[in-house]
């Protein structure tokens, strides 16, 4: 058995729990009583002895047919009575809304019972069903009181807040539409979703209520800020993001609608059932991720149209949602001039209708025509900062080079052993995870805690041995990134992997996996050609998983056996042609210290499909933040290389600080092997 720890959200250390089953039964009761019932019992990914997916939907369609359980296939869960509702409550009301209130992920296998609240894991499903804890019944199974903490504070803010139109100030109260664009929603639309303003804290409240209306359960609030003539917003949510999961919105659904509009923001939601008088629901965390368990509230509609904001990153969120949510029943609204987010667009005067019904199936079959294509490839030319990724914060150099970070490819990381690749690449995935890249580490060699504090000694960019006392601090903001580990230590099978990296992304969107190292896939394979056979084997699952996960992966994979003194190449790689070939990206970290002396290292990009542009960058090992990035001052000294053989450009620095380096042609046979940077001649 496996659980998920937490440490605070949403950093999460999947761990194995050792020792007796601790199922619910377990749970003592004082812990399971008492309204809100719920709790957080995370499934974990799991390892080699245990299948990371328990079940599948054909699984969980037999198992209810050989308990003689009646069951409804649905969009996304399987639908079925609950055994956690009370018998009386069942009597109470009639209908299959109540007596099949359970709704089973089909995915994950993972229930929640929308009568009772009470939620778990397959396994707590069967285990009810084949009698094992009457408690069960009393759908106590897996509840929990939230934080009583967060209760009181939402409590005490939800108090405090008053609604807009009763501000004494009626400046105050326009300043206040002004900030957030609330211009054109009236005071009934606001009225209606029960939004509030928190005066001291110059913030709009947005309430989430439990899903039967009543209970008040949580809190967004949204502050907003004037920079220049951009408006910034700040939100933040109690309990803490990943603590709970809900709708804003929900209490204005009714059971018989069977279509709904999903936003990223309240506030679009608020424009959209304004102009359109469509149900609406806004996503807790915007486009950084759909939480799976969200997934039964949405069951009921038959159509689901995805509207989550202007621009690149929303429409790509779009589409990954969709395959969660079914995509035969998606539509989704396009970014573009004419079709803003949706507040925007009530701002424009746009008709808000019309841009729903240009709305275009997520549904693609397997051959599409460029007639289906152009508005994408048209999206992807428009907005060439956002295709290309997302650019990391440390490193400019790779930026100039690779351009950014994109969902869907692979990149083959290598270097010499103890060169520090694992504690570059850390830096390089913490980079993108602090700007919202959700990121899945797999470190199979060093552990999670040695690896973690690594990160968090980076994050902090010092040493934290020599102040303790802002480790707290530290710790605080660190644990706020979307960081996940898993829990694999030494050897493992591809497929467990792969499995557990498949759950990680339906459950927490992961949109980067880091793997350190492929060797720990390859099994104890003695001869060499069942070692490169294996290899091949394991590249080729990793490039797949890329491609139809749109999720980006990060491959370490260690070099042939080369001289000491010879700089590395895409040759390098150990293995056949295959790790160059399936890549998008190779990095080679390239250890000069014989001839520069320590700490010096280059990067260099040696493959990049998206653009082509390969070359390489010295990079300035700090020791006590182990950190590889480019100090402020320090002056970039890039190379821009055409191929293996041949170096076509070179940027030079221009001396000053943060002057952008000019790319200067230069003949091959004027300039040093690429794969040999020049070192003789220091940029500074
Ligand atoms: N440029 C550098 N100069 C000196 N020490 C470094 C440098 N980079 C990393 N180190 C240190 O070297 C040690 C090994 O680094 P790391 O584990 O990142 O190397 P690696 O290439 O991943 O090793 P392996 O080949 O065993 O996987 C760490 O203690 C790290 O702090």
């Amino acid at each position: 058995m496996w659980v998920l720890l937490r440490s605070g959200y949403p950093l999460r250390i999947l761990l194995p729990l050792r020792g007796p089953w601790m199922g619910w039964r377990a749970l003592p009761r004082s812990l399971a009583l008492g309204p809100p019932r719920r709790r957080y019992r995370k499934e974990a990914l799991a390892a080699l002895e245990v299948p990371v997916l328990p079940v599948t939907a054909t699984e969980i369609r037999q198992y209810l047919r050989a308990h003689g359980i009646p069951f409804q296939d649905g969009h996304s869960c399987v639908r079925a009575p609950s055994p956690f509702v009370g018998a009386s409550k069942l009597k109470d009301e009639t209908g299959a809304a109540t007596s099949f209130s359970l709704f089973i992920d089909k995915t994950t296998g993972r229930f929640l019972c929308m009568t009772s609240l009470a939620e778990g894991s397959w396994e707590d499903f069967q285990a009810s069903v084949e009698g094992q804890g009457d408690g069960a019944r009393e759908g106590v199974l897996l509840s929990e009181a939230p934080e009583a903490e967060d209760s009181e504070e939402v409590q005490r803010i939800w108090d405090r807040a008053v609604p807009l139109w009763e501000l004494p100030e009626p400046e105050e109260a326009q300043l206040a539409r002004m900030m957030f664009g609330l211009t054109k929603v009236t005071d009934d639309t606001l009225k209606c979703f029960s939004v509030r303003y928190l005066r001291p804290a110059r913030s709009l409240v947005f309430p989430w209520f439990s899903p039967g209306g009543l209970a008040l359960r949580g809190l967004k609030l949204l502050g907003a800020k004037g920079q220049g003539d951009r408006v910034h917003y700040v939100e933040t949510t109690i309990p803490q993001p990943g603590a709970f999961h809900n709708l804003f919105g929900l209490p204005l659904i009714s059971r018989r609608d069977v279509e709904v509009v999903l936003t990223s923001r309240e506030l679009d939601s608020l424009a959209l059932s304004q102009s359109t008088g469509l149900p609406t629901l806004a996503l807790p965390r915007g486009t950084a991720c759909l939480p799976p368990a969200l997934l039964p509230y949405l069951e009921q509609f038959r159509r689901i149209v995805l509207w989550l904001g202007d621009d690149l990153r929303s429409w790509e969120a779009a589409k990954l949602f969709a395959r969660k949510l079914n995509p035969k029943r998606c539509s989704l609204v396009r970014p573009g001039d004419q079709q803003p987010s949706p507040l925007e667009a009530l701002n424009q005067g746009l008709n808000l209708s019309r841009i729903l019904r240009t709305a275009l199936p997520a549904w693609h079959k397997s051959i599409v025509s460029f007639r289906q294509l152009r508005e994408e490839v048209l999206g992807e030319l428009s907005n060439v900062e956002q295709a290309a990724g997302v650019r990391w914060s440390r490193f400019p150099d790779l930026n100039r080079l690779l351009k950014g970070h994109r969902k869907g490819e692979l990149t083959v990381f290598t270097g010499p052993t103890g060169s520090g690749k694992t504690t570059f690449i850390s830096e390089y995935a913490l980079d993108l995870c602090t700007q919202g890249v959700n990121t899945l580490w797999g470190s199979f060699e060093i552990s999670n805690v040695r690896l973690a504090r690594v990160m968090l000694t980076q994050f902090a960019v010092g040493r934290l041995e020599e102040q303790l006392d802002k480790y707290d601090e530290w710790a605080d903001r660190f644990e706020d990134l979307p960081l996940y580990f898993m829990t694999f230590h030494g050897q493992q099978s591809i497929r467990t992997v792969i499995d557990t990296m498949q759950h990680a992304v339906y459950v927490y969107d992961i949109c980067h996996v880091v793997i350190d190292n492929l060797q720990f896939m390859m099994g104890h394979e003695q001869l060499s050609t069942d070692r490169i056979a294996a290899q091949d084997y394991i590249i080729g699952a990793f490039r797949k998983f890329a491609t139809d996960s749109s999720c980006h992966v990060t491959l370490v994979i260690h070099p042939r056996k080369e001289d000491d003194d010879k700089e590395l190449q895409t040759a390098s790689i150990f293995g056949s042609a295959k790790a160059s070939q399936e890549a998008d990206n190779v990095l080679i970290l390239q250890d000069r210290r014989l001839v520069t002396g320590p700490g010096k290292r280059y990067l260099q990009v040696s493959k990049n499909r998206f653009d082509g542009d390969v070359g390489v960058f010295p990079l300035e090992f700090n020791k006590s933040s182990l950190t590889f990035s480019i100090p402020p001052k320090s002056k970039a000294r890039l190379k821009k290389i055409k191929d293996d053989n041949g170096l076509v450009a070179k940027k030079p620095s221009s001396g000053k600080k943060g002057a952008v380096p000019q790319i200067s042609e230069t003949h091959s046979d004027q300039v040093p092997n690429p794969n040999k940077p020049d070192l003789s001649k220091p940029s500074r």
